[in-house]
């Protein structure tokens, strides 16, 4: 699609045209809406002043990348976007050239940008790096690590900072209170009236001329603006739906040829007045009614991410020592129940998930049992704090881990496949899974009364709902949850627990059947006899099979010197791709009538 052609007024259509699509194919596949439609002039803006063909197009998170989707040749296909074989959600270079990168953990914008400026620099070519970060993904400290360096080595990068007040959830933190305040005072206004639009476009495209007259405006409208003192100039607050402001503020701004943030003010879920505004609910949704924005809701079980919210709730009745936090996932996480039950107990600390580590460390020194609620996925940030803040100190914290496993349709930088194998060699750390909604409510009654750091894991939704009477969880011990006749044993970890089951009913044979519980540490005894009486072992769990639940028991068989030929069932060494969980499943061959026959 040639932008750089277009008159104001086709842009102006085409953004219409551009949310227009989205809305539609949004509403039937569901994805990440209201920031998607918020950024819409931005990235047209983008595409009019830059050159994706050779500028660097850096999106934060990535999650509001559709309007770049639509603009570089993925018109028809967005008819896909997030179905399995679909277009990705998020950025993805291997799906098109126009994707400088793969996004879809925060924060990790500038970073790119700076190194792509050194490596600009260095092969002496004339392109500049061009970033969309939300202020939401302000609040985390990747963001200032690279702003710190940018501010120094001065190299020209442009950073528009789509600022629509909103993270997923309300934004938490002073540097979000700061941003506010600059939305909210006048200095748009006297920006308008200092840069004279028809002075700046008469004048030549002299880059030193333009960029000393912002540089002069600017001195006089926003003195003290953090980014300024950090060395990184600071144009607006502007419109950032007003796309011939857009247009001519990135036009000084990559004239100005230096570090310089565009700061936006924009509204999430822009162009569908329904969404429009701080609604939480609009950010990532499912299949909904364009016409009256009602939500096609699909009848199902209550999810694990509530049944862990009111079981912390009971504990966090019963013990006032009981804490938590969450890095800016308050309902995905379901711990907004206990922000608003106990709310000086509980806290959303942003996109800090290392922050949130630390911090929860410091609380059990001080005596307090932590909850840190978390995705899996999103904990590999805060990887060097379990371990040097938690586990080297052996501190009851307890790791909360929601959405292991496969997510769906958020896909590769989602899956939460690794966390067991990235856990398990911790010394201290103890880790066990519940099978179902009862043992989830078990586990969090147990994890209180250990004296060292663990790990729960629970998927995204619903368990498989099982029949077997829970028994409450003892330190390392495995239960048995039913002979067999034949010699195979099944070994289910966590939500593996189910399909080990599903997979018995498939086959011919009476199978035995155990819920391991606890990964780490394992139980040997049990295990022992069991290899006595059965030897062909399949593993079942919703992990990384390096390192996973089949290592751990494959360890302790080789050390035992035990000789049982096992398979497991575990993730193979390449990372997977987005799609309804069910069909990635499938692709993976991971479902019981599947298994059944690998069986066989
Ligand atoms: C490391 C990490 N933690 C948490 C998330 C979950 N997450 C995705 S988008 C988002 C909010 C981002 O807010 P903002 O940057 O303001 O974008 P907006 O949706 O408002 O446009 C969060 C917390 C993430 N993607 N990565
Ligand atoms: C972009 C991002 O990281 C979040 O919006 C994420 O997609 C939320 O996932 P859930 O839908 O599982 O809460
Ligand atoms: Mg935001």
């Amino acid at each position: 699609m040639n932008i750089k052609s277009r008159n104001l007024g086709q842009l102006e259509e085409l953004c219409s045209d551009i949310r227009e699509r989205i809305i539609d194919v949004v509403s039937r596949n569901g994805g990440h809406f209201s920031s998607t439609l918020g950024a819409v002039e931005l990235t047209v803006a983008m595409h009019k002043v830059f050159d994706v063909q050779k500028d660097p197009f850096i999106f934060d998170v990535s999650h509001q990348c559709y309007p770049h989707k639509l603009l570089t040749g993925r018109w028809e296909e967005f008819e896909t976007i997030r179905q399995f074989r679909g277009l990705s959600g998020f950025t993805k270079p291997k799906e098109s050239s126009a994707d400088y990168f793969v996004a879809g953990h925060s924060s990790t914008s500038i970073s790119l940008a700076v190194g792509a400026a050194k490596a600009i620099k260095l092969k002496k070519e004339k392109r500049i790096p061009v970033v969309m970060i939300g202020d939401g993904s302000m609040t985390a400290g990747m963001v200032y690590e690279a702003l710190n360096e940018l501010g120094d080595i001065k190299l020209p990068v442009v950073i528009i900072l789509n600022d629509n007040e909103m993270s997923i959830a309300k934004p938490i933190g002073s540097i979000s209170k700061y941003l506010s305040k600059i939305l909210a005072g006048k200095f748009y206004q006297s920006f308008r009236e200092k840069i004279d639009r028809n002075i700046i476009q008469k004048l030549p495209e002299g880059a030193t001329y333009i960029a000393k007259k912002i540089e002069e405006s600017m001195k006089l409208i926003t003195p003290g603006i953090i980014f300024e003192e950090m060395g990184i100039d600071y144009i607006g607050p502007i419109d950032g739906h007003n796309l011939e402001e857009i247009i001519e503020t990135l036009e000084i701004a990559k004239a100005m040829n230096k570090p310089v943030i565009v700061h936006a003010r924009t509204v999430k879920g822009k162009g569908y007045s329904i969404a429009e505004g701080q609604h939480e609910h609009w950010h990532g949704v499912g299949p909904f009614n364009k016409d009256n924005g009602e939500f096609i809701k699909k009848v199902s079980a209550k999810s694990a991410t509530a049944v862990f919210a009111d079981a912390l709730v009971n504990l966090a009745t019963k013990y006032d020592n009981v804490v938590g936090v969450t890095a800016a996932m308050p309902s995905g996480t379901g711990i907004d129940k206990l922000m608003k039950e106990f709310p000086t107990r509980f806290w959303d600390v942003a996109i800090a998930e290392q922050h949130a580590v630390t911090s929860m460390a410091a609380m059990a020194k001080e005596g307090f049992k932590p909850y840190i609620t978390i995705y899996s996925t999103f904990l590999q940030r805060g990887y060097d704090q379990i371990i040097h803040d938690v586990c080297l100190m052996s501190l009851p914290v307890v790791f909360a881990i929601d959405r292991a496993g496969i997510v769906g349709n958020d896909g590769e930088t989602h899956q939460g496949a690794f966390d067991i194998s990235y856990l398990r060699f911790l010394p201290n750390m103890v880790l066990f899974a519940p099978r179902d909604e009862e043992t989830l409510n078990l586990a969090i009654e147990y994890s209180y009364t250990l004296d060292k750091p663990c790990a729960i894991r629970y998927p995204r939704g619903a368990f498989t709902p099982l029949s077997f009477k829970a028994t409450a969880f003892e330190f390392g011990k495995a239960e048995l949850l039913k002979e067999g006749t034949s010699n195979k044993l099944f070994i289910g970890y966590g939500a593996g627990v189910s399909r080990a089951c599903e997979t018995q009913e498939l086959h011919k044979e009476d199978i035995a059947i155990l819920d391991l519980r606890f990964v780490k540490p394992l139980d040997k005894e049990l295990l022992k006899q069991l290899s006595k009486k059965y030897n062909d072992w399949y593993i079942f769990s919703d992990s990384q099979k390096q390192g996973g639940v089949g290592s751990a028991i494959l360890e302790f068989l080789n050390e035992e010197k035990i000789n049982i030929n096992l398979t497991s069932f575990e993730y193979e060494d390449h990372f997977i791709e987005h799609g309804d969980t069910k069909v990635v499943e499938e692709s993976l061959g991971l479902l019981p009538s599947l298994l059944v026959n690998k069986i066989n």
